[in-house]
């Protein structure tokens, strides 16, 4: 019996996937049951690479999704239109779908799986976090039994390739940029990448799966790499730290002091360059390598490593998600929606405003060369509550001396207001930079 698949999209992840579906030898004899039927492009004049079976090829990408010969779509387009429509279209259909289409499933995944649910058939993601790292499997099923504390991940191939770059050989941000985007691991839009934004869906769909509600991408605090500067790298290094795009989400037990509303109940989730000291696991997460670190009770730490973007590690996610609905529909045993494949969350998690975050922050001030400085902003930081853990007058720059400080934990709102009595102040030319410190 063979699977008939409709492959939307022939790009970096679309020929990498139809690679592999090319190619069963040596891998599980399943491929073997799966047929390339119809692949949708937007350009069919364009030369490729690989050697498609004859006539496969059209641009009318609704037949794919409508086709009744087709068992398993498989949306590698990306972009919210028209892959959002194809992808009701196939469900509606009765088409079980493959996606590595993390914008669309963070803004339109309830839709989505509601439809899926209704008409019983599946839809499957793992190619959308991590590439390769078979992470939605694991908060879906190996990890079932656990209650989630906490998700950090290095979630972003292009921003961890860049960072990486910077900070081993001094590269410039647009050169590496352009490398990034030639590898094949940018999004056609790299602005997804840089500023956050990719990052941002892809722990919204982890955070989903992890704490088992649904959650509005407008609540993930969503800050890029584009601030992050030479200096900061340097002092970073200096100070026994790595910067990375860290995707976080986690329990929060401090709100407004109310600890029992608290508790269970508050997510925090956020996107932001990080200080990580050089001795945490994913400070040593380089390249386009992703990492997620994953914290529950019983199973304590664990962090799962690989390829977060590329051809190759996403296709392996894909193909993986396609044989897993073939082996499901061979069986035909297994009820619709599978109370651990499928996603039918109700309600939405309720995130803890950035405000109540407490973190440890790192901070570039700009001042006059002037006596008493550092006093002034030590007085500052104490009447806001924000204790320093160190203070170093680094240099002087023409006639300004710069000043980096660390903090211990504190409470963001305070930390915000200091700074923003510190702007204020005459001594002080300007605020460089703030990140935020593992
Ligand atoms: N690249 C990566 O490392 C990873 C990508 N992803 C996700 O995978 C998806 C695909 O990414 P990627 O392969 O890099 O993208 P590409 O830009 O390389 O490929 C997109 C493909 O879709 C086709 N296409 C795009 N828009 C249309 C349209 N409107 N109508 C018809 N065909 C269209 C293009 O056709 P044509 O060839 O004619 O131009 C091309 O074949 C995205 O959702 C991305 O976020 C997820 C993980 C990693
Ligand atoms: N642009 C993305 C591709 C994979 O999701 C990234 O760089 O991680
Ligand atoms: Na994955």
């Amino acid at each position: 019996m063979a699977f008939k698949i409709g492959l939307l999209g022939l790009g970096t992840v679309g020929a990498g996937t139809a690679e592999i579906l090319l190619s069963p030898d040596g891998r599980h004899p399943l491929l073997q049951e799966l047929e390339i039927y119809r692949v949708g492009v937007r350009d069919i004049s364009r030369t490729r690479s690989l050697q498609l079976p004859e006539n496969v090829l059209t641009t009318d990408l609704e037949a794919i999704a409508t086709d009744p010969e087709i068992d398993i779509v498989v949306e590698l387009i990306g972009g919210l239109e028209p892959a959002r429509s194809l992808i009701l279209q196939a469900i509606a259909s009765g088409k079980h779908v493959v996606t590595a289409n993390k914008a669309v499933i963070a803004r339109y995944g309830n839709e989505i799986f509601e439809a899926a649910n209704k008409k019983g058939v599946y839809v499957m993601l793992e190619a959308a976090v991590g590439g390769g790292i078979p992470v939605i499997q694991s908060l879906k099923q190996s990890l079932v039994a656990n209650r989630i504390k906490s998700v950090t991940g290095i979630v972003n191939g292009t921003t961890n390739y860049i960072l990486t770059r910077m900070q081993t050989e001094g590269a410039d941000f647009a050169e590496v940029l352009a490398d990034a985007q030639q590898l094949g691991y940018a999004e056609a839009d790299p602005t997804a990448d840089v500023d956050g934004l990719d990052a941002a869906d892809k722990i919204a769909i982890l955070a989903s799966l992890a704490f088992g509600g649904r959650i509005k991408l407008a609540d993930v605090h969503c800050e890029g790499i584009r601030k992050v500067s030479a200096a900061d790298i340097d002092y970073a290094d200096k100070l026994g730290f790595a910067i990375k795009l860290l995707a976080i989400a986690r329990e929060t037990s401090r709100y407004n002091g109310k600890q029992a509303e608290a508790e269970s109940e508050l997510l925090s989730i956020r996107v932001h360059p990080t200080f990580v000291p050089k001795t945490h696991p994913l400070a040593s997460v380089n390249g386009v390598y992703n990492a997620i670190l994953v914290e529950g009770e019983p199973i304590g730490q664990l962090m799962l490593y690989g390829r977060g973007a590329g051809a190759g590690p996403t296709a392996s996610a894909v193909v993986s998600d396609i044989m897993n609905v073939a082996a499901i529909l061979k069986t035909e045993t297994v009820p619709i929606p599978h109370p651990l494949l499928s996603c039918s969350h109700q309600h939405y998690c309720k995130i803890a405003p950035m405000q109540e975050l407490v973190t440890r922050f790192y901070a570039r001030f700009l001042t006059r060369d002037t006596p008493g400085v550092i006093g002034k902003l030590g007085t500052c930081f104490g009447n806001h509550k924000v204790s320093l853990e160190s203070v170093v007058q680094t240099g002087i720059h023409g006639d300004l001396a710069e000043i980096v400080v660390v903090t211990h934990d504190v409470r963001e709102g305070n930390f915000q207001q200091a700074l923003d009595e510190i702007r204020a102040m005459e001594a002080v030319d300007s605020i460089a930079s703030t990140l935020r410190v593992l």
